[in-house]
């Protein structure tokens, strides 16, 4: 049974079609790479996914269980984490605070067995800034922390609540190379540790043919291509929609 399963969704902007027929599975534990020049449709399916928009028709099964009609928050609830291209963090909380925020959040969407203190959400906290190798920067203001550990802290935050598949729309944008592979290499190995499904929007190529399992190529609301990082390399439609670009 594939983790996720999209089955033919549209989705129009009056008579204008930003996502059309568009349909892909995805499987536990996969990374899954959404590429594609600019207006493509891949923030409208990833929208479409995370229950900020909705389709026209078509259907979305996570777990074999629909999400049309679902809000954001209980799309959350069932283990679809998201990262935004701009972090959402609250800038006036330490690093350790914005962590334990998120797992607030994430235990009132549960039925708790247990009560959690304060304590029990610090050390489950700190675990998670351990897992994105934040702890020193635990007590820093999160205004005052780089870019890229802006962006694994958000990391931190969307593991708050154990997703199964975890939605990244570009992690990556405005890092610096050496800072984009080592954020990923970050994702994937934790990816690996949880066995969670990582689907991501990237423009930056070095990234997606290093890290991707497996991609899907997006143009003008379709998809025109799906392969393997090799096979969309040399796929003769993907190189002509990039020409140009150098990006592949
Ligand atoms: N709310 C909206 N109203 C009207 N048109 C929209 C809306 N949202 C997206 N579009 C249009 O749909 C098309 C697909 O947009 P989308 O943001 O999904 O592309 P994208 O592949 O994510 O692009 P980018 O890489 O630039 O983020 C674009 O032409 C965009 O202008």
């Amino acid at each position: 049974m594939s983790l996720l399963k999209i089955e033919d969704i549209n989705k129009s902007y009056g008579d204008f079609w930003a996502v059309n027929h568009v349909s892909f599975d995805l499987q536990e534990g996969e990374m899954l790479a959404l590429i594609g020049p600019n207006g493509a449709g891949k923030s409208t399916t990833f929208n479409m996914i995370g229950g900020q928009t909705q389709p026209n028709n078509g259907s979305i099964l996570f777990k074999n269980r629909s999400l049309l009609g679902l809000s954001a928050d209980k799309i959350w609830a069932l283990g679809i984490g998201r990262t935004f291209q701009i972090a959402e963090i609250f800038s006036s909380l330490t690093v350790l605070e914005n962590v334990q925020l998120a797992l607030q959040i994430a235990l009132r969407n549960k039925i708790a067995l247990f009560n959690h203190g304060d304590t029990d959400l610090q050390d489950e906290a700190l675990l998670l800034l351990k897992q994105v190798d934040m702890v020193e920067n635990a007590h820093t203001a999160a205004s005052e922390i780089a870019y890229g550990d802006v962006k694994r802290l958000e990391l931190a935050m969307a593991l708050a609540n154990h997703p199964t598949l975890l939605l990244m729309d570009e992690p990556t944008a405005g890092m610096s190379p050496t800072e984009r592979i080592a954020m990923m290499a970050l994702t994937k190995k934790i990816a690996q540790e949880k066995n969670m499904a990582v689907l991501f929007t990237e423009h930056s190529m070095d990234v997606v043919f290093k890290f991707a399992d497996r991609i899907i190529v997006m143009a003008a609301g379709s998809i025109v291509a799906t392969g393997t990082p090799e096979e969309i390399r040399n796929n003769a439609l993907v190189k002509e929609i990039y020409l140009g670009n150098n990006k592949v």
